[in-house]
Parts: structure tokens; sequence; C-alpha cells
């Protein structure tokens, strides 16, 4: 705080005569109080008899005239008239002094004052600025903290939420599906059943009506053939007796009364043979109505057959029908299946980073890493947190934080990775693409990971797609797969046909934006028929790779090798199609040689590594971030390739292969900057 003497009032001080040694401030300026005090030096009030006495002297000692020394007393009385009022001004003037010094000490008090109440108001501005900063803090941090709580809690709500839905879709499904083919098995069980003895009843009647039309014409005959007989026999006995009686009457006649005794007898005994006859007959006829009531009956029984077998045909009909429903629901539920797997596929994020630590042996110098807790929501992201430990003067310790999607330390199997990304199958038997990376430096474990002959990616892929279609390659659910197969290799920029190496043919990719489909010239395509085929294509690629590795320097750590399984499905019965493209990639090593250090054809290859791999990266994290601006994907052949497969509702996962050793430290740490950027949060 300034003085109340500042510079300039500080020289205003003066010491005045009449205020005795006390300090007096006044508030003229220095010029003036100075040219003041020379006059009150010059004429003080007592010199004035000094004056007289000195000009008498003069008068008595120069020998000046009269009138020259009444002039002079004239001119000393003006100049002591002046100097009196001079004097006069001078009181004046002092006892203003006086009175303005007298201001400024109220003034000066006043101003202590003031300042001093400034100085308290200052204090208090100052304390209810760090009270109010420190409310800001602790309200930002408060914040923060139930904002934090707030997002656990959603992702928390949102992840149990997913699994409940996932698990009621699945026992829904599981319940209806297992529902169905019951009642399906069933039907067809009682469809059979029926048949059968559709079949077996039909078989009894055709031959029981057979048999008893065959007895019925067999016992008609032999009643025709009697009737006949009789009719004949009848017919030749009355015309033989009607012959007889003529005969006889002519006799009688002719005879008269002689024998007419005798042929009365012989009459007699013709006409009990007629009785005889005559009743045989009605005995055949009764012989022949029981058979024709029996024929009736017959009749009747076959015509209740042929109601029951009408029931039986409508009865397999409406199990034809509902037989026919069950199965259209059955569709009608595998496309709802569908919806909500992708449904949840999407809520799962379509780009994916799982970070995979090497398993390497005990005694090995580690990195040390943080790990996050199994027990975790398995939705929520996970973080790694790197120590780098310097033994150096100052034994500081760096600390890096990562997050993925999933982190498995070097504890984890092959079978467990594949458990977390095998959805992505199902997604491609649906017909999306899906294209799974493998990233890290030469040795971090991407072949590895992607084609170990038991549990790699590419076997368990395979096998897991064969499991799948076969469960929807069924009578009900009508659905047909093709599925092929191809396998490069990119290195320097160029394809190479993995299945037909020794081919000296070039390699263009072609892509039809319309149908978002990509065809690559010349290059094998195989029908993938079963695991074991696909196995064994993987087996002899690798086999072929290893050996140009050993002859050519570790040729394979500096290529990108692709698997390309082509799925297409069609449903026979909603005549829906589909088409997805799994794509298994094992990049190439991603250690950064610097390119000044290498040169020839060594350069050539790490500039076409470290131009592919940054590409790969960037297509990814602008998919991720930016959905509608311009991709890259011709700023290598690898993503250009991929055009159809990354973007729109594909699925990409990428492994970030690390190595645990204190050695790789560097490279470890650019791999996991460069999975962070590629899993780069999505904006809006
Ligand atoms: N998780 C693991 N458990 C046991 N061994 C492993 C694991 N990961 C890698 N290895 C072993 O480490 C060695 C190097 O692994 P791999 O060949 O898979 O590395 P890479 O990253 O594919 O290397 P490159 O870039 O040369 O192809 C192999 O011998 C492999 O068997």
């Amino acid at each position: 705080m300034s003085s109340i003497y500042d510079s300039e009032d500080k020289e205003n001080v003066v010491r005045t005569g009449l205020g005795g040694s006390k300090p007096i401030q006044t508030n003229l300026s220095p010029q003036r109080l100075d040219k003041r005090t020379k006059q009150s030096k010059q004429v003080p009030y007592h010199h004035t008899a000094k004056m007289r006495r000195f000009t008498s002297t003069m008068n008595k000692s120069s020998g000046l005239t009269i009138s020259e020394v009444h002039h002079l007393r004239q001119q000393i009385n003006e100049k002591e008239r002046e100097i009196d009022s001079l004097n006069t001004s001078f009181i004046s003037l002092r006892t203003q002094v006086e009175s303005q010094t007298l201001n400024n000490f109220t003034v000066e008090s006043k101003y202590l004052q003031l300042e001093r109440q400034l100085k308290e108001l200052k204090s208090n501005v100052e304390k209810l600025n760090n009270f109010e900063e420190s409310s800001m803090r602790e309200l930002q941090h408060k914040f923060e903290i139930s904002s934090q709580e707030m997002m656990v809690k959603h992702k928390e709500r949102l992840n149990s939420r997913k699994e409940e839905i996932a698990t009621e879709i699945d026992k829904i499904l599981q319940e209806k599906q297992s529902k169905y083919l019951n009642a399906i098995e069933k039907l067809n069980a009682n469809l059979k059943s029926f048949q059968e003895k559709k079949e077996s009843l039909g078989n009894e009647f055709q031959q029981r009506l057979e048999l008893a039309r065959q007895e019925f014409k067999d016992r008609e005959k032999a009643l025709q053939e009697n009737l006949q007989q009789v009719q004949s026999s009848n017919e030749e006995t009355s015309a033989s007796i009607k012959h007889s009686i003529d005969s006889l009457r002519s006799k009688i006649n002719d005879l008269t009364d002689k024998s007419i005794p005798s042929k009365q007898k012989e009459y007699a005994k013709y006409e009990s043979i007629a009785q005889q006859l005559k009743s045989k007959n009605s005995d055949k006829q009764a012989e022949i109505d029981s058979a024709r009531s029996e024929i009736q009956s017959k009749s009747d029984l076959i015509s209740e057959l042929d109601g029951k077998a009408k029931l039986r045909n409508d009865e397999l009909s409406r199990m034809k029908f509902e037989i026919k429903r069950m199965k259209m629901e059955l569709v009608d539920q595998e496309t709802k299946r569908r919806k909500l797997h992708a449904q949840l596929q999407d809520l799962k994020g379509n780009i994916r980073v799982f970070c995979r630590i090497r398993a390497v042996a005990a005694e090995s110098k580690l990195i040390k890493f943080d790990l996050p807790d199994e027990d975790l929501n398995e939705d929520a992201k996970q973080e790694l947190s790197i120590v780098k430990e310097n033994v150096g003067i100052f034994n500081s310790a760096n600390s890096y934080k990562f997050q993925f999607d999933k982190i498995f330390s070097m504890n984890h199997e092959n079978e467990c990775i594949f458990e977390e990304y095998s959805q992505l199958i199902q997604s491609c038997i649906d017909g999306s693409n899906v294209c799974v990376f493998a990233y890290g430096q030469t040795g971090s474990g991407k072949t590895f990971t992607m084609s170990h002959p038991v549990n790699g990616m590419i076997p368990l892929s395979i096998k897991k797609v064969f499991d799948d279609i076969k469960e929807l390659d069924t009578q009900e659910q009508q659905w047909e797969y093709e599925i092929n197969g191809k396998f490069i290799e990119i290195y320097n920029e160029n394809i190479i046909d993995l299945l037909n190496p020794q081919s000296s043919e070039k390699h263009e990719i072609k892509h039809d934006d319309v149908n978002c489909k990509t065809t690559i010239t010349n290059i094998t395509t195989v029908p993938i028929t079963s695991p074991s085929q696909a196995n064994s294509i993987l087996e002899q690629v690798n086999k072929r790779r290893s050996t140009a590795a050993t002859k050519s320097n570790d040729k394979s750590s500096r290529s990108h090798s692709i698997f390309i399984i082509d799925i297409k499905g069609s449903n026979k019965a909603t005549g829906v199609k589909t088409f997805g493209t799994l794509n298994l990639i094992d990049l190439a090593g991603s250690e950064r040689i610097s390119v000044s250090q290498v040169e020839g054809d060594r350069l050539k290859e790490t500039q076409a590594i470290n131009k592919s791999l940054s590409a790969v990266g960037d297509v990814i994290s602008s998919l991720n971030l930016n959905q509608g601006s311009h991709i890259p994907y011709r700023n290598s052949k690898l993503t250009y390739l991929l055009k159809h497969s990354l973007g729109g509702n594909s699925k990409t996962l990428m492994f970030v292969n690390i190595s645990p050793l204190s050695a790789n430290f560097n490279e470890t740490i650019n791999s996991l900057r460069f999975a962070t950027k590629v899993n780069s949060t999505k904006l809006g």
C-alpha cells in the first residue's frame, strides 16, 4: 500500500517557524513554497529597524543629498509597506497551510481507514474466491463420482438386461424348438403308425374283400350252376312229366278206362317227385338268399371300412397341415432369432479389440502388468495398466493405462478366447461380413492364436460354422449352405495365391459395389465340405509358408495371410438367401524397424508393412469414429481387398498380441497404442 507521504507530497513537508519543529503538510507546490520561504527569510518583520539604522549609516557615510535620502526613505517605506502586506498575506497563508494540514491529517486518517477497509474487503473477496473454488472443485468431484457411478450402474443395468434378453431368447427358442421338435416327432410317429395301420388295414381289407368277392363269385357260380342244373332238370323233368302226362293223357284217351288206376299211381309218383324238386328248389333259393345277404353284409363292411379309411385320410391331411404350420412357425422363430442375434451383436459393437498377452517361460524377466478382475462385468471395457520401472538415478516408474473389450492374460487358452468371439460366426452365417485380425510384433503369438492346428481361431471357427449350419440344415429349418474358401498372402503389396503358389498369374482385386462383393482374378477357390478338409488346407498352407520362411529369411513374418471363407445360404421354405464372408487375417509383424536402417528389398518390405498396418489402423479407426466420412480403403492392398468386409453391418475383431518380456517393452507399448487408436470410442 502506498504511504500517505507519496513522492511529491513528501517534498511538500516543511518546517515552519510558527508551528515549532512539527512537520506540516502543505498543498503548495515545491517551487512556490520555496519562493515563500525565501521571501520570509529575505524580509523578516524585525529587520525594518535594522534597515532604518542601515539607511542613516549609509546616509552619513555616503554623503547623499537630503532629497536623495528622502527619496530612498520613501522607497524604503514603500518596500516596508509591501513587506508588511506580504507578511500579512504570509501569515494568512500560513494559517491556511495549517488548516490545510489539519484537513490533510483528517483525509489521511480517513484514507488509512478506507485502506484498512479495502484490505479487509480484499481478503474477504479472496476468502470467498477460495471458498467458491474449493466448493466448485468439491462439486465437480462429486459430480464426476456420481456420473461415474451412474455410468457404471447404467452399464450394469444394460448388461444385465442384455444378458436377460439373451437368456430369455435362448430359453424361449430352446423351449419352442424342443416343443416343436417333440410335437413334430410325435406327429411324425403318429403319421407313420397311421400310415402303417392304414396300409395294413387296407391290405387286410383288400385281401378279405378279394376273398369275399372270390367266395361270393364261387358261391354265386355254384348256385347259378345248381340253379341252372335244377332248372334244367326241372325243365327236363317237367318236360318229361308234361310229355308223360301228355302221353298218359293220350294213353288215357287211347286206353280209356283200362289203365287209369295204374296211370293215376304213376301220376301221383311223378307228382311227389315234382314236389320234392320244388322243395329242393326252395332250399336252393334260400341258399341263394343267404349268400345274397352275406354279400350285402360284406358290402356294408366294405363301406364301413371305406368310411374309416376316409376318416384316417382326413386326420392324415390335418396332421400334414399341422406339421406344415409348425415348420412355418419354426422358420418364423428362426428369423426372429436371427434378428435378435443381430441386435445383440450390434449392442456389443461392430468393432471390438481383444488384447492377448503371450505365455512365456516362468523364469523370464517380465513387464509389470496390472490386469482386470476376472469377475467384473463381462461386457464392460477392461483396463490394463503397465508400469515401466527405471532403475536409474531417479528410480522412477511410469504407468500406462489402456482399455479394451477383453484382456486375456498369459493363462488363457485359445478355446477360452474363441468362446468370446464365437457369436460372430453365427452373424457370418446369418449374412454379415466378419474380419478377425491378429496384430502384434513378430513372435507375439499371432499365428499361435489364429492358426494353431488344434485350437487356433481358424480351425475352431470352421468347426463352429459346420456345427451351426448342421442345426439349420434340417427338414424343419430347410436351410442349405455352400461354403467356399480362398487362402491368400499379401507380400510387398502383391497378392500370392497360397492354394496355387506356383502360379505366375497376376491377381487383381475387383469390387462389385452394387452387390457389395469382392473378387480376386485368377485366384483358386475350393469348396469346403468338412472341418477336416479345411484343416488340411490350413495345414498345407502353414507348411508351405514355413518352408518359404526358412528359404527366404522368415518372409512369413513380413506378409499378411488371409483365409477367406464365403458362406452362402438359402432357405427352401422361405426363399431367403444369405451371403457372409469370414476373413481370418494373420498380419505381418508390427515391430517398427526404422526405415533409415535398412535398404534395398528390406527397405521396400518395411515400407510396405508400415504402410499397410497403418492403413488398417486408419480405416478401422475412421470407421469407428465417423461413419459418414471418407474411409481411406485405397491406402493399402489389404484394406482395399477388405473394403466390403469392413464397415456397414460388418463385424470386426482385432486381437492385439503382446509380449510380456521386459526386453519387448517398447514394442508392447507401441502395439497397445495402435490398438487403442483402433478401439477409439464411437462418438454419437
Ligand atoms: N499363448 C501361447 N502359449 C504358448 N506358446 C505360445 C503362445 N503364443 C505364442 N507361443 C509360441 O511363441 C512362438 C511365436 O509365436 P507365433 O509364431 O505365433 O508368433 P507370431 O506373432 O505369429 O510371429 P510371426 O510374426 O513371426 O508370424 C511360437 O513358438 C508359439 O508356439
